[in-house]
């Protein structure tokens, strides 16, 4: 079995051309995680180099990989490109060297993002922390913009407390007739699919790394998702494997992070923001949910948790807006009990947040192919 301190020392055997210096000591190795055979790594370098770093990351990785007992390497670029740039493709530049001056072990090329067949954009959705309403967010926007007439589908990656099924009203199992695809399911006009199908509510799946990654790969390309224009997929809340996996290995059009308005919940939507822009996946806005209420004695609105920090954040980062949902009791119910408020009441000013955000994802691809 592999351990830290091998890990450390093969990747100090690895020579940055740009500084001549090894990537250990000069700091640029990030979230060392060594766990059995797995290793997973974030590789800081200079943002101007772009993609011309990308054979140093390489050889970091085939550095670890040849390891005994390795098994599998995770390795990211915390280049920060620009929203929207190009993903890192072919190496460039001068060859990375073992300090001893032997060859750097060959690289695997990194396989590019798959597009998944007949699915027209991922959208992910998702949150710094948990239980700032991101699935309440995921499944009205899937709903709403089914609602506009798109075929939609909504992955429920939160393998730590799917919660689709019960704010879709969804029960049953998917099948799998042929013992490798999966049939997905539907309600209110979208197709399902989601972890919590296979266990029981409440139940916690306590699946760790690469058996997490496996069911995250295996749902998105086992199921059969048919002809989509969308396919929302509720993220776990922080930046974690199941972000990562999804970023690296699929094209994704684009992130929605949704927030509250606490300083605390901000500033971990800012760590996500951050981790999708160095995957090079585009911000599609910022979301403020549980923004404030409206009293029903006073039919004042109220703002428990303060206001506009997410609009003020989304400024600063130079993302786009994309709405307040108010805290509400409707919002809660209707997800509770199966009926997303944009079905249950869908021409309450509640409802409207959302579909003003599902409007605006539909007219950000309009631009986006423009
Ligand atoms: N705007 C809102 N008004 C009232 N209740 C809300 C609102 N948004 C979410 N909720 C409720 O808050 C709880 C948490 O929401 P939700 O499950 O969507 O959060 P989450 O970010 O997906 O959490 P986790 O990541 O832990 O799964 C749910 O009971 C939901 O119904």
């Amino acid at each position: 079995m592999v351990d830290e301190a091998q890990v450390r020392a093969a990747l100090a055997r690895v020579v940055d051309p740009a500084t001549g210096r090894d990537i250990l000591t000069a700091d640029q190795v990030k979230a060392l995680r060594v766990e059995g055979g797995e290793v997973s790594f974030v590789l800081e370098v200079d943002p101007a180099r772009g993609a011309a770093a990308q054979p140093l990351l390489e050889a970091a990785r085939a550095a670890v990989e040849a390891l005994e007992g390795v098994e599998r390497v995770r390795a990211v670029m915390t280049a920060h490109n620009p929203q929207g740039a190009a993903r890192p493709e072919a190496p460039r530049g001068p060859a990375p060297k073992l300090r001893d001056g032997g060859p750097a072990p060959q690289p695997r090329r990194p396989a590019a993002p798959a597009r998944l067949e007949g699915v027209g954009r991922i959208i992910a959705v998702a949150s710094g922390k948990g239980g700032v309403g991101k699935s309440t967010l995921a499944s009205n926007l899937a709903v709403a913009l089914a609602g506009r007439g798109r075929r939609v589908g909504l992955l429920d990656a939160d393998v730590y407390g799917p919660s689709q099924p019960r704010m879709l009203g969804i029960t049953g199992r998917p099948a799998s007739p042929d013992g490798k695809t999966i049939l997905p399911l539907r309600g209110h006009g979208v197709t399902v699919m989601s972890l919590g199908f296979m266990a029981p509510e409440g139940e916690a799946i306590a699946w760790r790394g690469p058996m997490l990654m496996g069911a995250l790969q295996q749902m998105l390309t086992q199921v059969q998702w048919g002809q989509l224009d969308d396919l929302i997929v509720d993220l776990p809340p922080g930046t974690g494997d199941v972000q990562m996996t999804l970023c690296q290995k699929f094209e994704v059009a684009g992130a929605v992070v949704v927030s509250t308005p606490q300083d605390i919940a901000l500033i971990d939507a800012r760590k996500g923001i951050d981790m999708f822009r160095k995957l090079n996946v585009p911000i599609l806005g910022i979301v403020e949910n549980m923004a404030g209420f409206v009293c029903d004695e006073c039919g004042k609105t109220h703002y428990p948790f303060g206001h506009g920090g997410a609009r003020a954040e989304a400024e600063k980062l130079g993302v786009p807006f994309l709405g307040e949902v108010p805290l509400d009791l409707a919002i809660r119910v209707g997800g509770d009990s199966g009926a997303p408020i944009v079905v249950s009441s869908p021409e309450s000013p509640e409802a409207q947040a959302f579909w003003r955000i599902a409007d605006q994802l539909i007219e950000a691809e309009a631009r986006a192919g423009a």
